[in-house]
């Protein structure tokens, strides 16, 4: 509970940088971030299951002095039976927030002859440039293993996966939104807790990851990727592909790097028949931009295959299967 948070203990703080040289004619821009990959040990005391959220109640102080800080709410980014399989721990995807002030970056020049200015936050900020750092995410990336962490939660139940094992899943995130998305996948391509014989959950369908991300280097958990497609015995083609469902667990994953390029890398991969094979989506950006990303990617497949997107995509959320989850 808020007021009663358990004190959980850091048993692995994974931070990865994520660094980009600055643009020149081999290289297509610096950028310069960074998220984690922290596993808490809960002693078995925050039961959750795959799509929920947990609260980190950081020292502080916060914006307004406050201490503790008020709870963040973080996405959890392991299985219910966490990354060690005992079921006591959970684990969280988190960008560590810096903000540093629009004017104190330069001006992006490339974009002069169209009259847009923007600012070059892929370049290196002015030395005079006020930065503010995220309270409870540079909290979370700071800590070592053996802190004590204050945990709330779980909640939240718009992401849940569905009760049946033979459902075909369209899984669309950008950045740390592919938290609940590695939850899902640890529960469907790894975890030893069903009745295969290779001792995984008996997934019957198929499931598309797709993850957006400014820049190659950025994309998240591409080696589990990379284990479970191979794993789930699916070549990864660049060709469209349907398949019927019910057959044999598959998991296909693209990451894409261009905005632009994002929802046609989606439709391409998926093809017109991906909307009539009643696939459960879960959408989950980073950031209130990609909020729209299921109809950016969907609305022309639909038309495709002769539906109307937004009547479809009313049915789909009557029928439990368009979750979406912004922040
Ligand atoms: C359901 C849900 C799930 C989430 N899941 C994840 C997840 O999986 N991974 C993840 O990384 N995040 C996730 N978040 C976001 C997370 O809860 C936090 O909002 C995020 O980590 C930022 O918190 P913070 O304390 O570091 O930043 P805060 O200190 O709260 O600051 C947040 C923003 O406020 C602005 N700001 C505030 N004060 C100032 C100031 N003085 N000067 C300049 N700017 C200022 C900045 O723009 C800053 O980015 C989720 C949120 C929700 C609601």
């Amino acid at each position: 509970m808020p007021k009663a948070p358990y004190k959980g203990t850091v048993i692995k703080n994974d931070v990865q940088a994520h660094t980009i040289t600055k643009p020149n004619s081999s290289s297509p821009g610096d950028a310069n971030w960074e998220t984690t990959h922290v596993t808490f040990d809960h002693g078995g005391k925050v039961p959750y299951v795959e799509g929920q959220s947990i609260g980190v109640i950081a020292p502080g102080p916060d914006k307004k002095g406050e201490t503790p800080a008020k709870i963040r709410l973080y996405s959890i980014g392991s299985s219910a039976v966490g990354d060690c399989q005992d079921s006591k721990t959970v684990s969280l995807c988190v960008k560590r927030v810096v903000e540093v002030e629009e004017e104190k970056w330069p001006l992006k020049h490339s974009n002069r002859e169209k009259g847009e200015d923007k600012p070059d936050k892929a370049g290196t900020c002015f030395p005079d440039a006020k930065v503010y750092r995220g309270v409870c995410s540079n909290h979370i990336c700071d800590m070592s293993e053996g802190d004590e962490v204050l945990i709330t939660g779980p909640t939240g139940a718009e992401m849940l996966l569905p009760i049946e094992q033979d459902y075909n899943i369209i899984m669309l995130a950008t950045g740390t939104g592919i938290a609940p998305m590695r939850s899902y996948m640890r529960l469907l391509f790894h975890d030893k807790v069903g009745a295969n014989p290779d001792g995984t959950r008996k997934f019957e369908g198929l499931a598309w990851l797709f993850l957006g991300v400014p820049y190659a280097n950025s994309l998240l958990y591409v080696d589990e990727h990379d284990e479970y497609t191979k794993k789930s015995n699916s070549p990864v083609s660049s060709a469209p592909t349907t398949r019927s469902r019910g057959s044999r667990r598959t998991l296909r994953a693209r990451g894409c790097t261009s905005r632009r390029g994002w929802p046609s890398t989606r439709r391409t991969a998926l093809g017109a028949d991906a909307v009539s094979e009643d696939p459960h989506l879960h959408v989950r950006p980073e950031g209130h931009g990609g909020r729209h990303g299921g109809s950016g990617c969907f609305a022309p497949l639909a038309t495709k295959a002769g539906f109307d997107w937004k009547d479809f995509a009313k049915e789909m959320k009557k029928a439990h299967r368009y979750h979406v989850e912004v922040y």
